[in-house]
Formats: structure tokens, sequence, C-alpha cells
């Protein structure tokens, strides 16, 4: 490693909406390079396709991340390609991964021109200060509009047309003039050799056998097998056992040097102590940490039940075993007096949620229950302190906000959203918006005046040219402020229906506002349901209060006595349904002239019922749980 110094490194990243092509451009990029030849093309696909499963069902499986090396004019170049996560929920991993680059390739697929995502992750590399080179992909495609979207650059991010490289990353066409500007455009890194270590640790993975394997940039000093380094965050110290370059594949080396990027094993062994932006340095020789680092923080919170209850355990070990890959989950033990014993878990977003829970069910076969997700609400106290929350049960009640309660008002977490739509739909994009409590409106159209808009993300390549035939109108860029509570449950499917498909949406995080909300609890045969509660913004509790009790009604099985099913806030009573009574026939058999015999019996039955009521609870299934909260 020592022939390659800081002048002939770059370290850069793809960064670019769903779908637009980040994979394929790698692909083609390792090809160029040699570091994948055409004769182990196959196996490498496969290896490439395994990452590519990996990551979307894992979302923390392997990196993309690789070293390349690139003769040009005689120099042999080091290019390091630095993966980034793809979906929002990780966009502030992005933000930190960003930090390990100069420059970064702005990729755009032609056919569909600029989406959310790309406006988001652009906005973040220039916050950084990266080189971009705008890229547009897909120019193979019929429904490529090359000249439309790169006037859409020019006017979304300042990009001069002529700068953007047109390629087809599925062919190859144009991929030389990429690495070539990878070469020219983007400035090497900086660092001494000379100085104390300093390490950037920007991604992680797990190996079952060898523990925790980084990913670092090496911003001073040299890195060797066995030094002994420790963590700026947590200050725990580790040894090297052994590091290297992903060529794409792990290759060692003797040493890690100045702006170079590789692959560190140091005995960690939980995914948790690899908090992506932390900085290591040598021990007894501390260094600065890079600037802005934060742990990774849960932002959407939910109980996990097994639906058999005596499937805890079960559950818990196979919860503990993914966390070990899945370094930003948080977990910790709850017990409802519904469900039993159960685990709350803390993801960064509802698709990690999701991932999560599916992948609960594929690799471990858990059959679960996930409650209501909630986001962590700051309560503030009278005597100026401060809890989170993040679950409906520990919310305060109403009494507890009253004149002399120790609560004084509650915060919940806002975002900044922003949605690119054809404008036809604007109207309804903006309705969608007011509904879940949007405010602070704002928009701009997003094309350049008189052309069309593009293809709907997602779209995949045949329905594209007819799809954006279909989309005639310009596009505007909106944006609003949200709570992010708005935006957990249904938004995204919402927003995707009420625009054919053509909106694409992003947030970020916008800290803590004071927020209007209550509790609210469900009562089967007046018990409160703790798995059930929610918070609701003063404005939604009826139709909330209405709309889970009809739910309730349609969905509990009806019992031997009559069962009122109620939605409260407090003392206060927002809905109720009431399930009637089964009536078991006793008088079956019965016949008319023995009317006597059958008051007799009716009244028996009555007795017999209020006794039922008196000591009556609901015995609700699990699996009625399930049906409740999994249903929209
Ligand atoms: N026609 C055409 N299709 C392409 C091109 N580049 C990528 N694709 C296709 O576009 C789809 C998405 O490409 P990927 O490389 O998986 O995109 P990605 O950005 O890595 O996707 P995520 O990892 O899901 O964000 C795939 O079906 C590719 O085959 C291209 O230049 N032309």
């Amino acid at each position: 490693m020592e022939d390659f110094p800081c002048e002939v490194i770059r370290n850069f990243s793809i960064i670019a909406h769903i779908d637009h092509g980040k994979s394929t451009l790698a692909d083609r990029l390792l090809e160029l390079t040699g570091t994948i030849t055409k004769k182990d093309k196959g196996l490498n696909q496969q290896v490439l396709d395994k990452l590519k499963v990996e990551r979307e069902r894992g979302i923390t499986g392997l990196s993309l991340s690789f070293s390349m090396f690139h003769e040009k004019n005689g120099t042999n170049y080091l290019l390091n390609l630095i993966d980034t996560p793809g979906h929002v929920d990780f966009s502030w991993e992005v933000a930190r991964s960003l930090a390990a680059c100069q420059g970064a390739l702005l990729l755009v697929d032609a056919s569909q021109g600029v989406q959310a995502q790309s406006i988001s992750v652009f906005h973040v590399a220039r916050e950084k200060g990266l080189t971009i080179i705008p890229v547009l992909n897909k120019i193979d495609l019929p429904a490529a509009q090359p000249e439309i979207v790169a006037l859409q650059m020019q006017s979304t991010f300042g990009i001069d047309p002529a700068d953007v490289i047109q390629i087809s990353a599925k062919s190859g066409k144009g991929v030389e003039k990429v690495l070539q500007a990878i070469i020219d455009r983007i400035p090497p890194p900086v660092g001494d050799p000379s100085v104390p270590l300093k390490g950037f640790l920007f991604d992680s993975s797990y190996d079952r056998y060898r523990g925790v394997i980084s990913l670092m940039s090496i911003q001073g000093g040299v890195l060797r097998k066995g030094d002994k380094i420790a963590s700026c965050h947590t200050r725990k110290k580790y040894e090297v056992t052994e590091l290297g370059v992903m060529h794409p594949e792990e290759v060692p080396t003797d040493c890690l040097r100045p702006g170079q990027v590789g692959f560190v094993a140091c005995s960690m062994k939980e995914s948790a102590e690899a908090h992506i932006g932390d900085t290591f340095y040598r021990v007894g020789h501390p260094v600065e940490p890079m600037p802005g680092f934060k742990p990774a923080k849960a932002m959407v919170y939910a109980g996990i039940y097994p639906v058999e209850s005596s499937d805890f355990l079960k559950l818990e070990e196979s919860i503990k075993r993914l966390c070990l890959t899945d370094r930003s989950v948080e977990v910790t033990r709850e017990t409802s007096s519904a469900l039993g014993q159960g685990c709350r878990l803390g993801f960064l977003g509802t698709l990690h949620l999701d991932v999560f829970r599916q992948r609960l069910e594929d690799e471990h076969d858990a059959n679960v229950i996930i409650t209501a997700p909630t986001v962590p609400y700051q309560i503030v106290h009278r005597d100026g302190s401060t809890s989170l929350v993040s679950n409906p049960t520990d919310f305060p009640d109403p009494l507890e906000f009253a004149s002399g309660g120790r609560v004084r008002a509650v915060l919940e977490p806002i975002v900044k959203a922003s949605i690119i739509v054809p404008e036809k739909y604007f109207s309804a994009m903006m309705d969608l918006c007011y509904e879940h409590r949007g405010t602070d409106l704002d928009w701009h159209p997003l094309d350049p005046p008189g052309q069309a808009g593009a293809a709907p993300a997602g779209e995949d390549s045949a329905s594209t040219a007819t799809a954006t035939a279909t989309a005639t109108t310009d596009r505007v860029l909106m944006r609003a402020t949200l709570p992010l509570a708005e935006i957990v449950t249904d938004f995204f499917d919402k927003l995707k229906s009420r625009s054919s498909g053509f909106a694409s949406f992003d947030y970020e995080d916008a800290g803590y506002e004071k927020g209007d909300l209550r509790k609210m609890t469900f009562l089967l045969n007046h018990k409160p349901v703790d798995a059930l509660a929610l918070i609701v913004h003063a404005k939604a509790v009826d139709e909330t209060g209405r709309y889970w009790v009809e739910k309730l009604f349609k969905i509990i099985p009806r019992q031997l006595f009559e069962v009122p099913i109620q939605a409260a806030v407090g003392n206060t009573i927002i809905a109720r349904r009431t399930l009637s009574a089964l009536r078991a026939d006793v008088t079956a058999g019965l016949y008319g002239g023995h009317y006597e015999r059958k008051l007799k019996h009716l009244n028996n039955q009555k007795e017999s019922k209020r006794k039922m009521k008196k000591v009556g609870r609901i015995d609700l299934p699990q699996e009625a749980f399930f049906d409740l909260l999994s249903s929209k």
C-alpha cells in the first residue's frame, strides 16, 4: 500500500434515488478496472447479486464499498468506491459515510428525471463540500430524455449541462468517461502518515466467526496489524487482527495509509459497538474525533410479541441474533397484560421495522404480533426535567397535564418533507399534507417551463415509455413540515396511490415541536387493553376512536355475554359499540304449546348470563390481535 500516496487516491461515492442504477454502475466500474475480469464475471455477478439481496433484506449485510486499481497515462490510481445506504430511513448514515469521500457521482435516471432522494442526497453531498459529478444513466431506454433531464439538473442543482456525463450502465456506454472524470475532477484526499493514527469508521458488517468487520478510512497516521486501537465514542479498546482492502473481496495488506480505505477486523463482538461516524485512535495517542458524531437514534418504536405466548424465549433469542447483524435496533423487554412477554424495539424508520419483521419471519420462522408504531415523545416536566416516552402506556394521562400535574408540555419529533409530483396531482398532495398536520407548505416548479414530466419512480423499463407519455404535465417540488408520527403509518401508501405512483418522497429530521396530544385507551368489557393504547393528536381523537372501535367490533368474536367496546381519553368515552351476547338457543326443540317451559328456560338463561357478566372477561385469542394490528 506504500505505492499509493494520497495524490493517486480518489475516494468517491455514488448517490442516487432508489433504482436509478447505482449497483449496475458499480458493477461496470469493477469490470472496466479489471477488478472483476470477464472470465470470473459469472462468479462475481453472483457475489454482486448476493450482496444486493443481502442489502435489500438486511440493509446492513455486506457493503458495496470496493477498492479498484486503474492505470491512466502511466500512473496507477487507487479508486475507492464508498457505499452509502440506499433508503430514507438511513439518510443520516448517508451523511456520515459521505464524510469519507472527496467526491460523489450524482446518478439520475434519464427516463425518470430528478427525484426526491436525488435532491436530498445532492444537498448532503454539497454540504460536505464534495465535488459532484453529474451522471445521466439509462440513456439506452426509449423513454430517456437526457436533454430535458440535464436542464432539470441545471434548474434544480445549478449544474452546467455541459458537465453532465451521459451513460448506459447496462450496456457500458459512456462509463469510461465516468472513470476519467473521477480521476480528473475529484481532488485527492489529504493525510499525513507521520501524525497519530486517525481512522474513520463509515460502515460495518458482521461475520459469524470474526465478529464485526469495520470499514475505515484512514485520515492520518498508518494502521497495522497488531495495533491497539480505541474508539473515541465508547473508549473501548481493540487489537487489530486483520486488515486489508476490498477488491472486491477481502485482500489482506500490511497496513492502511492516509487516504486509503479498507476493512479492519479487531475482535469487536457486537454490531452495536460499531458506530457509523466514530473515530479510532492508537491507544495512548488520543486524537480529536471527526466532527458532528451522534449515535444512530431510533425514530420508530413498536412492541413485538409472539403469537404463541410460550414462544417468547425463542423469539427473544431470534431478535438477539438479528441484532448482532443490525447495529441500529434498540431492544428492551416489556410485558403487556394482554399479550404477555414481549420486546420493545426501536428502529430508524418504518422500512427498517418492516425489513426486521420480514427477517424474523423468513430467517427465524417467527410468528409475531407487532403493536402500532410510535415515535419517541419528549415529556417536559414542571420541574424543568425532560424524559422520552416511546410506549403509549407510559404517556401521561390528561390529569397530569392539569395545573398541579407533573407535566408541562409534550414535544413530538417533526420532519421536513420533500415531495416531487406532476402538477396535476399537486392539490391531492396538498390535501394529503394538510390531513397529516402539514405546515409551512411551499412549492415551486421543478422542470423548466414547457417540459414534459418524467415517468413515475419504480416503473420498469417496459412501461416507462407509456408512463412518460401519460405524465405530460410539469412537475413541482413541494416542501412541508410534518410531525413524524403522521408519516410512520400509511402516509407513504396514500402518497403513492393518490399520485398514481408518480410522487417521490423524502424527509429529514427537523427536531421537536410542541404537540397537542392525547393518550387513547381501548376498553373491552370496561378493562383497558394496554397493547392497543395509542397517542393521538387532539383533533383526531373522535375519528381515531370511532375507527378503532369499529375495527375491534368487527374482529372480536361474540361472547356468551354482552361486551362493550370503548375508546377513551382519560375518563371520557369517545366511542362505543356493544357486541351483543351469543344467545344459546336453549328453547330449540320446544314447540308452541309449552309456553311456560320456554319462559322458564329463558329466565334460567338470563340468570346464568348475569353470572357470567359479573365474572366475565374476554379471552381474546392472540390471533385476534394479529388480525387487528396487521390489517389496515
Ligand atoms: N435500460 C437500462 N436499465 C438499467 C441501466 N442501469 C440500470 N438499469 C436497470 O435499472 C434497475 C435498477 O438498477 P440497480 O443498479 O439495481 O439500481 P440501484 O440504484 O442500485 O437500486 P437500489 O440498490 O435499489 O437503490 C435494474 O433493473 C437495472 O438492470 C441502464 O443503463 N439502462
